[in-house]
Formats: structure tokens, C-alpha cells, sequence
């Protein structure tokens, strides 16, 4: 199937970084955009990701293969009435929600399935806005598609190909599935976070003494409470039942651990923390997806010129190849360590016993 042109409803983080992936993966093909703003437009026009200078109106996608809605899921759903008159024949329609029951029940009762293939993409950070936006922020992610029970199979197979030919993963799955799980492991998370930092805000002194010295791990915990809070307005609006169950059984298992606290049960509590670490060790840890092993290892650097030069050299004479090398500093290596990256787990565990070998520190993660 031979996608031409393609139009976005919404080209924030997400509606952006589809466009730019296919942009960079697809430069033939044309791409036009309406959003809330028309700032975004401007600067989508004048990065020639799109070609429309200006907001569009819903008659403009009538000739487009294929309309991706980017916007908040609700306002993803309201489109869809104002979009029906003018979808040509064989358009696809798709949406990058993250909750799918609600948009799937417009679609049947605007009676649009032969033409919806509902669509989320696994990714995404915490950040907002077309500016934010990357030609590879959905790469190796894996991307939700979400049929209709009239998608025709052809159809439906042409479209997961070409999401994958832009680097995501697709995987099909219904809707209610896909609601249950990501009300789990992405709306549930996200809820806590923002109550865990209004918590804080709440109770913190007039000095801020808890702001000031917030750890790592409260850090790590809470980034995604910098959210769009009008995203995670219309998605808990949109996944209320798989929300309030998730809830239940969260504000349960809470009380669970309160009691055994309360009761100084210390082998439960050990159990609690033992269980949660053996399965969170268990998940593999990726840059950005399923697919991409990171190789990598952490090296102290001894301080004297040429430093990273021995190193390499080392690594060089013994046919190991560096894919990337270069100087971190984070919370964890505070005043700096050498982060290297090789293409394979072969060349990492040779390069890691070669440095040892040669007195480096050397750390794993
Ligand atoms: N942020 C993330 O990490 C992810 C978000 N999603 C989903 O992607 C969709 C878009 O989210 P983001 O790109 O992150 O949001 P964003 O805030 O970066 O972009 C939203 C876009 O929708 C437009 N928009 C908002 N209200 C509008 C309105 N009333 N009329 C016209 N346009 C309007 C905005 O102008 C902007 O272009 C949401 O449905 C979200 O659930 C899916 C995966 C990851
Ligand atoms: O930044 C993160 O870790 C996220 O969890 C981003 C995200 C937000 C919403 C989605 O539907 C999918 C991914």
C-alpha cells in the first residue's frame, strides 16, 4: 500500500515525532498538520516536516491516505464526528491515545470501523509540545494497534508494516486488553507520582528542606509527574473504571504494608521488598524499547592526560570496536565515569576483564 499523504490532528510530542520519523524515513511523502496552536504549524512548516503553513480545517484531509489524531484522547473523539463527512474511501484512520475503549465506542456508533485501526505507541517522556518532538523518539518502542472487528486483514497488515518500517514494533491486541494493562503499568504510575509529589508539597517546611534534599530515588520515581496534566485529565476521564479497580487494589495493597509495619512483621516485610526487587530485576532495562540491548559498561577514569587515548588503545589492540564512549556525570557517578558502549555482549565481557586486568574500576549495571 502506498501512503502519499498523511495528516495529523494534534502535532504535540507524540503527533510530531510520528511525522518527523516519517520525514526522515519516508521524505517523499507529503505531510499536513492542523494543531490548538498555530505556533506549532509555523514551526513544523519551517523545519519542512509539513506542508501547510496554516491551521487547517477538517475538509483539508480529504485526500489523505492515512490521519494519525494526536490530540488529548478526548478531544481525539470529538474529531472523529467533525472528520466523518470527509474521510475518502480506503483512508485510514488511527489515533496515538493512550486509552482505547472510549475512542473504539465513537467509532461504532459513528459507524466508522472499516476504517479506524486505534494505535499507541509505547512511548514518550514526560515532556510536551512539537519542540520536544524527535525523529526517533519511537523507535524500538513498542506501538499498540487495536483493530476494529470490520478492519479488513489487508488493510490492518499494511498498516502494522509501516509502523514498523518506522522503527516501532507493532503489536495487536483489543481494546480492552490494551486499557486493562496500561491502566497498570502507565496510568496507575502516573497517578502516583503527581499524589507522591503533592504529598510532599503538602507537608514540606517553609524552607523546603524536603524539595532541597529530594533523593535519587524520589527523583526517579516522580519524573513522569512533570506530565501534561491535561493529558492525564482526559485519560483518567476516558480509562475511569480500569483507573478506579487499579486504585482499589493499589490503596489495598498499601494497607497491606502499613500493617505489617504497624505490626513489626519483619520477614513479611523483607518478603515485600524481596518480591518487588526479584521482578524489577527481571525487566529488562532498554534505552527506549524492546529491542535494543545496550552494551555498556562504566569505567573510572585515572586522572592524567590521555587518559580516555589508553583506554581506547587498549580496547583497540584487542580488535574490541567502541560504538560510543564518553564522560557522564550523574546522581550516581557524581564526579564523573567513563561510559562505554560496545556493539556486543562478547566485546563487553571481554572489555570488561581486559580493564580489570589493567587496575581499571570497572561497573556493570
Ligand atoms: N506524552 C506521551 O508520552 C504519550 C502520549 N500519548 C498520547 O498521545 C496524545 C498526544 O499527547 P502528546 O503529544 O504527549 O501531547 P502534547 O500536549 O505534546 O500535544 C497535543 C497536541 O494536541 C493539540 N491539541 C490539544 N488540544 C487541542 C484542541 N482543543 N484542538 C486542537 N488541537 C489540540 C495540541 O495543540 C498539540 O498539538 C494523547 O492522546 C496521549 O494520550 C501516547 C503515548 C505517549
Ligand atoms: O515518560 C514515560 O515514562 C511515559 O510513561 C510516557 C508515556 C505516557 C503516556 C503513554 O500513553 C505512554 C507513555
Amino acid at each position: 500500500m502506498d501512503f502519499k499523504k498523511i495528516g495529523f490532528i494534534g502535532l504535540g510530542l507524540i503527533g510530531g515525532s510520528m511525522a518527523k520519523t516519517i520525514k526522515r524515513i519516508y521524505p517523499g511523502t507529503e505531510l499536513i498538520a492542523t494543531s490548538g496552536h498555530l505556533s506549532t504549524i509555523t514551526a513544523a512548516f519551517e523545519d519542512h516536516t509539513i506542508s501547510n503553513d496554516t491551521l487547517l480545517a477538517m475538509k483539508d484531509f480529504s485526500d489523505c491516505d492515512i490521519i494519525f489524531l494526536c490530540c488529548p484522547v478526548q478531544k481525539n473523539i470529538e474529531y472523529i464526528k467533525e472528520l466523518k463527512p470527509f474521510l475518502k474511501k480506503g483512508c485510514i484512520l488511527s489515533d496515538v491515545g493512550s486509552v482505547k475503549g472510549d475512542i473504539h465506542e465513537s467509532i461504532t456508533a459513528l459507524e466508522l470501523e472499516s476504517f479506524f485501526i486505534g494505535g499507541h505507541p509505547m512511548a514518550g517522556s514526560e515532556k510536551t509540545g512539537y519542540q520536544a518532538a524527535t525523529a526517533y523518539l519511537l523507535e524500538n518502542a513498542y506501538y499498540i494497534l487495536t483493530p476494529t472487528a470490520k478492519t479488513d486483514t489487508t488493510v490492518l497488515h499494511a498498516f502494522r508494516d509501516y509502523i514498523a518500517s518506522l522503527g516501532s514494533v507493532p503489536m495487536i491486541m483489543d481494546a480492552k486488553t490494551h486499557d486493562h494493562a496500561t491502566a497498570s503499568i502507565s496510568h496507575l504510575p502516573h497517578i502516583i507520582a503527581a499524589s507522591l509529589v503533592n504529598l510532599i508539597r503538602e507537608t514540606d517546611d517553609e524552607n523546603e528542606t524536603m524539595k532541597t534534599i529530594a533523593a535519587g530515588g524520589f527523583k526517579d520515581i516522580t519524573r513522569i509527574a512533570s506530565s501534561s496534566p491535561v493529558m492525564w485529565q482526559h485519560i483518567c476521564a476516558s480509562n475511569r473504571e480500569q483507573i478506579l479497580t487499579l486504585i482499589d487494589r493499589y490503596t489495598e495493597e498499601l494497607n497491606t504494608m502499613r500493617s505489617l509495619v504497624a505490626e513489626r512483621k519483619e520477614k513479611e516485610i523483607y518478603d515485600f521488598f524481596s518480591h518487588a526487587k526479584d521482578y524489577r530485576d527481571s525487566i529488562t532495562i532498554t534505552s527506549s524499547g524492546p529491542l535494543r540491548k545496550v552494551f555498556e559498561c562504566y569505567c573510572d577514569l585515572i586522572d592524567e592526560a590521555g587518559g580516555i587515548a589508553t583506554i581506547a588503545t587498549i580496547l583497540a589492540s584487542n580488535n574490541i570496536s567502541i560504538k560510543n564512549i564518553g564522560i557522564i556525570h550523574n546522581r550516581e557517578f557524581e564526579n564523573g565515569v567513563l561510559r562505554i558502549e560496545l556493539y556486543e555482549e562478547e566485546a563487553l565481557n571481554c572489555a570488561i576483564a581486559l580493564l580489570r586486568k589493567y587496575h581499571y574500576t570497572v561497573y556493570e549495571r
